[in-house]
Formats: structure tokens, C-alpha cells, sequence
């Protein structure tokens, strides 16, 4: 949360001239409730599972863009749906992270003190980020436009290579 998923790779598809996908937002508009409300009244695994079900929906349908939840590659479906697939992993050290999500407003996960929450979901996340991505990018400093030309100069080359 606060990489700026959302951010980059809305300017990554404009870049590329291609689609964007956000999965929180497709979640939302496949329930017809927001984020925060399925956290609070249904849960995080029911969260879990929609967000898994709209992450396949639009690997199956969609060419382009998908921006994922922070959380998303801690259910084993999607992380196996993600395999072998060209992923970005934009990696954020705490103080950006925090600054960037400020008081967590919409991310439910971070309701409490956010810089140890932040901190907690880092530590706990950064190898299954790692162990998924095919190209990492440093955020950190970094202003969005830039990061998403990055990935597409960098994704560029590693698509030659293998699709
Ligand atoms: N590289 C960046 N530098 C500064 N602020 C950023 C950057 N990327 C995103 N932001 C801001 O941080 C907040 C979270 O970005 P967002 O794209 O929603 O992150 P994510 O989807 O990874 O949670 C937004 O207010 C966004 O404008
Ligand atoms: O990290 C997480 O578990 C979450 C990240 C959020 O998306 P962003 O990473 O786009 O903020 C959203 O899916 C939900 O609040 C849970
Ligand atoms: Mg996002």
C-alpha cells in the first residue's frame, strides 16, 4: 500500500497505449460495495476471494494494465495465477509508504498506528514480492511519471525476450 500500484500503472497503460485494471476497483464494481465496507462486514478472506476471482477474470479478459492490491499474492490461487507472468514489484521503504497512504483513509488494513502496520505488512510481504517479480523498481523519491517509464523501457526489453 502507497507504492503507488494504482498511480504508475494507470501512466504505464497511457504510456503503452493500452488498457488499465485496478483490481480493488474491479472488486468494487463486480460487488457493488466498497473495499472498506467488504473488510468491515464481510472480512478480509471474503475480500481475499473476490479480489482472486476479479484478478482471474481480467488475466482471462484483459490485455494490458492490472494494478493489484497490496495484499492480493497472499492468496496461493492468485500468486499461482500470477506465475510466469511479466510482474512489477515497486518497491517503498517505510517513510514513503507512510507519507504516501497518509492517515490509511479507504485501506482498512491500516486503521490504527499506520507506521507499524505498514512496517508489519512490509516486512511480512517483501519476499512473496520478490519471489514473484520479474522486474523490481525503486520508488522511493521517485515521482510516478517517471517510475511508470521505467517499467515500460524495462518491460520492454524483458518481453523480447520472454513474453
Ligand atoms: N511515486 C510517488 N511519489 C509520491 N506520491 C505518490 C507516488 N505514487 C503514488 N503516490 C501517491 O500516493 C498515494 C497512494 O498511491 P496509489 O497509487 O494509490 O498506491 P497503491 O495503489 O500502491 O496503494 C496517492 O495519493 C498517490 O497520488
Ligand atoms: O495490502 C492490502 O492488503 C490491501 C491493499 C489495498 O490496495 P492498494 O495496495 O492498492 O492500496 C486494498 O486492496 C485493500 O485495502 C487491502
Ligand atoms: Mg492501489
Amino acid at each position: 500500500m502507497g507504492a503507488g500500484k494504482t498511480t504508475a500503472g494507470r501512466l504505464l497503460a497511457a504510456r503503452l497505449g493500452v488498457d488499465f485494471l485496478d483490481s480493488d476497483e474491479l472488486v468494487e464494481e463486480r460487488s457493488g460495495k466498497t473495499v472498506q465496507d467488504i473488510f468491515v462486514e464481510d472480512g478480509e478472506a471474503t475480500f481475499r476471494g473476490l479480489e482472486r476471482d476479479a484478478v482471474a477474470w481480467a488475466l482471462e479478459h484483459h490485455a494490458g494494465v492490472l494494478s493489484l492490491g497490496g495484499g492480493a499474492v497472499l492468496d496461493p490461487t492468485t500468486r499461482t495465477l500470477l506465475e510466469g507472468r511479466p510482474v512489477v514489484f515497486l518497491r517503498v521503504g517505510l517513510a514513503d509508504a507512510v507519507k504516501r497512504v497518509g492517515l490509511g483513509t479507504g485501506r482498512p488494513l491500516l486503521l490504527g498506528n499506520v507506521r507499524s502496520r505498514v512496517k508489519q505488512l512490509l516486512d511480512e510481504r517483501a519476499p512473496i514480492y520478490e519471489g514473484l517479480a520479474r522486474l523490481t523498481v525503486e520508488t522511493d523519491g521517485r515521482e510516478p511519471e517517471e517510475i511508470a517509464d521505467d517499467i515500460a523501457d524495462e518491460l520492454g526489453t524483458s518481453l523480447e525476450e520472454s513474453p
